[in-house]
């Protein structure tokens, strides 16, 4: 059997140019930064620009290791007979069949050749090994994990030379149901016999392996679907059930429960069944009603088929006014409504409410200065509203004299910005004014609320926390990423001539898979850089800069958005410690190491 190039050479096909040719390309491109674009195909030079903005050594291979990667999902069970099948056709052609998660972890290697299986090992394309295109750069399998599209990559095309006597086609496989791609079956083989034919029977591959998905998630929902029946049938009160892709709900809980408390419950339930466990949750609504919950998972065969929920209300909603619940206030000058940013709003307000004097810790760019003057206005319209930064000090004495001068001479709220930019004896005399301006406003009843805005304090700056009773993390984007939908069109119209400027769902939809390191501060200089050239109309992917078609991470969907915050949340709640937040979900060690990974979850210390 021949996986050999077609003659007619075409953008799927194969490369456009000779080997040679394309060497020589591919150096001019290392040394100068410039592409042919006759001879490279237009996907390839758009990976090795990728690869080069990720600083992908050309020279070696050296990838991220991962022991023991998840071998019990929906992908694996239904790829196994597939790859099976198709391994014993190919018996005795050179060609290695390759599984990956959506990570681009190879997952599973299947090859009757050992002289290729030992060049495999060398160049690290093995179990456990990413081959995602930011560690390797081009080719087949993270490179079809980019585009979102099947791809073959021969020879001289892959950026790291290693590669360059390999041919391999990758084609990502989706879940049948919600579309999103879980991982890449990719072939590969000696770059002198690859070609068409490879890329064929990649796709052909991962079509077989979505109708192995199709069968198993119907026959998955299929058993849920049963026994939410089977509840629904001995309850009568509120029942619904739940998977990665599925809600079903019964009337009784449509009509009882408020769309807020409806939303609540279907997370705890997320929650509370990880690790497939039952389990018996009490649970506070947002309306103010109470309830216990009952989860019990479903199994079947072939995996954890998701769970059924049954929910009594042990107490009542709280007297709403007339004309339906209370919405939550609107904080002036922000937008966002994930659930972790939420959670943040609502402590910011309950501590300025108490009086209590707070530390609020963030990532820079994370929204911190925008969520006190918020709240400040939203309580206080008129008050005084001062910030005072420490980075922007000459001389740690000469913000402790403001700071002094502020509190002795205003009232309203004194906002202390990057307190942990303070060098560590300022820290302790910035402390010791506080804690005596504290009692001092106690005693005289004066209003005089005081934030601090810090990115980290070390166990060096514990007197400064000491003067602040209480800490509000505010989360970085990434863990509320949804919220780019909102933040996006509002952001543009806080922009000088953008007003009339909209975001293509495209467009919209790659920077939500960007890690956004510098938050929300990042976002706006994004979107600033794409104003200078586009004031009006839509802005498409083609409009957005460099950094943000670098995309690093896929779109959540609900349920995983769900269970990140969770995970971040009790994260938060255990200070860090990973065991600790992971017996609180009732997870593994391993389980919850590998959501962080997936997740990009990355707290400050
Ligand atoms: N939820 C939000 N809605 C609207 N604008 C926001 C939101 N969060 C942040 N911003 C905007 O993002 C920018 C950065 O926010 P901010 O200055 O509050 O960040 P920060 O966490 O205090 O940063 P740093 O640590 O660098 O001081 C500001 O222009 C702010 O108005």
């Amino acid at each position: 059997m021949a996986l050999r190039h077609s003659d007619v050479p075409g953008p799927d096909r194969g490369p456009t140019a000779r080997p040679d040719v394309l060497a020589a390309a591919r150096e001019r491109f290392l040394t100068a930064g410039a592409v042919d674009s006759d001879k490279v195909r237009e996907t390839i030079a758009a990976s090795w620009w990728r690869s080069r903005s990720w600083n992908v050594a050309a020279d070696r291979v050296q990838l991220p290791y991962t022991k023991d990667p998840n071998l019990e999902t929906p992908l694996v069970h239904s790829a196994a007979p597939v790859l099976h099948r198709l391994q014993e056709q190919l018996s005795d052609v050179a060609v290695s069949i390759i599984l990956t998660d959506v990570q681009g972890v190879i997952l599973h290697r299947g090859t009757d050749d050992r002289v290729l299986a030992d060049h495999l090992d060398r160049v690290q394309l093995a179990p456990g090994f990413s081959y995602a295109e930011q560690f390797v750069g081009t080719n087949g399998i993270g490179t079809s994990l980019e585009g979102g599209r099947a791809t073959g990559v021969f020879g001289h095309e892959h950026y790291a030379e290693n590669l360059e006597d390999l041919g391999c086609a990758g084609a990502p496989v989706r879940h049948p149901l919600s579309g999103q791609v879980l991982g890449v079956v990719d072939l590969t083989c000696w770059s002198r016999d690859a070609g068409p034919l490879l890329l064929t029977l990649a796709k052909t591959t991962a079509e077989h392996i979505e109708q192995e998905l199709t069968t198993l998630a119907g026959l998955r929902e299929f058993a849920l679907f049963q026994e939410y029946l089977r509840a629904c049938r001995r309850s009568g009160g509120i029942v619904f059930a739940l998977n990665n892709d599925v809600v079903m709900m019964n009337d009784h809980a449509r009509q009882v429960l408020a769309p807020e408390d409806q939303a609540a419950l279907l997370g705890t339930a997320a929650e509370a069944m990880w690790g497939g466990r039952r389990a018996s949750v009490e649970v506070d609504l947002p309306s103010g009603a109470k309830a216990r919950m009952f989860c019990a998972p479903v199994d079947t065969d072939s995996g954890p088929a998701g769970g059924v929920v049954r929910v009594r209300l042990t107490e009542a909603p709280r007297e709403l006014p007339p004309g339906g619940p209370a919405p939550r206030p609107l904080l002036p000058g922000l937008v966002g409504s994930g659930a972790l940013w939420q959670r943040a709003c609502d402590d910011v307000r309950a501590h300025y409410r108490s009086g209590e004097w707070i530390t609020v810790q963030g990532e820079p760019g994370a929204g911190k200065l925008a969520l006190l003057r918020a709240v400040h206005r939203h309580h206080d319209p008129a008050g005084r509203f001062q910030v005072l930064d420490a980075a922007e000090a000459a001389r740690p004495s000469d913000f402790l004299t403001r700071v002094q001068q502020e509190l002795d001479e205003h009232d309203g709220t004194l906002v202390l910005r990057h307190v942990d930019r303070l060098p560590g004896a300022g820290g302790r005399a910035l402390a010791a004014l506080l804690q005596r301006q504290r009692r001092a406003a106690v005693r005289s009843g004066r209003h005089r609320w005081v934030a601090a805005t810090h990115q980290s304090l070390d166990h060096d700056e514990a007197d400064l926390l000491r003067a602040f009773p209480g800490t509000v993390q505010v989360p970085p984007l990434r863990h509320h990423i949804e919220d780019l939908r909102e933040l996006v069109p509002f952001l543009l119209v806080t922009l000088p001539s953008a007003e009339t400027l909209t975001c293509s769902p495209a467009a919209l939809q790659l920077l939500m898979r960007n890690a956004w390191p510098g938050n929300v501060a990042q976002l706006r200089q994004v979107l600033r850089t794409v104003v200078q050239h586009r004031r009006a109309g839509v802005i498409e992917p083609g409009d957005l800069p460099p950094q943000c078609r670098s995309v690093t991470r896929r779109v959540l969907s609900p349920l995983e958005a769900l269970e990140r915050d969770a995970i971040v949340r009790s994260l938060i709640d255990a200070q860090g410690r990973k065991n600790e937040a992971a017996q609180a979900l009732g997870m593994s060690r391993a389980t919850i190491y590998r959501k962080i990974r997936d997740y990009g979850i990355d707290l400050p210390r």
